[in-house]
């Protein structure tokens, strides 16, 4: 019988960037899928969300389209998922909660993770950083004092069978 602990058990940081990449799966976007995850400060998962169009507004009616008629584009509808996982949260208040989310938020999500009390984002793709959107997003979160890092990622693989 084994008396050590086992080792190679994932990570905090691991676990909680895994548990938002895994519900960014859920997006139904085919050119971005992004998941969050909401994390209290003595690390118990309080929420997740991931990209798509609000209840009731079919994936199979409105448009995924990035280029067009504005109204004809995805981005007049879409919530995103750092948005979605602040809704999702019923239980309360998430003042000093941390969030994990595969892209980092924009000016609009910046709004809400300010308001909503979130302290710390982790990301991990930064690819909309040349953007005034993302511009405006820090100017908003270093004014307003949340820290924001990017995930250190450890190249491990974490393979799961469902
Ligand atoms: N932080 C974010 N969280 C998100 O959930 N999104 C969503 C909105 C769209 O569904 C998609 C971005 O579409 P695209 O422009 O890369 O094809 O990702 C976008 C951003 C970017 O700021
Ligand atoms: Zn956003």
């Amino acid at each position: 019988m084994e008396k050590e602990k086992r080792m190679d058990y994932i990570s905090w940081d691991e676990y909680f960037m895994g548990v938002a990449m895994l519900s960014g799966m859920r997006s139904k976007d085919p050119h971005s899928q992004v998941g969050a995850c909401i994390v209290s400060e003595d690390n118990k998962i309080l929420s997740m969300g991931y990209n798509g169009f609000p209840m009731g507004c079919s994936d199979d009616k409105f448009p995924w389209a990035r280029e067009g008629d504005a109204l004809d584009t995805k981005y007049l509808y879409v919530t995103h998922s750092e948005l979605n996982a602040i809704l999702n949260y019923r239980g309360g208040s998430l003042e000093g909660a941390k969030l994990y989310v595969s892209l980092f938020p924009c000016n609009e999500c910046a709004k809400a993770i300010i308001q909503s009390g979130i302290k710390t984002i982790v990301y991990d793709c930064d690819k909309y950083e040349n953007t005034p959107s993302v511009i405006a997003s820090k100017r908003m979160l270093d004014a307003a004092g949340v820290r924001y890092y990017k995930y250190n990622r450890t190249g491990r693989e974490i393979r799961i069978t469902v």
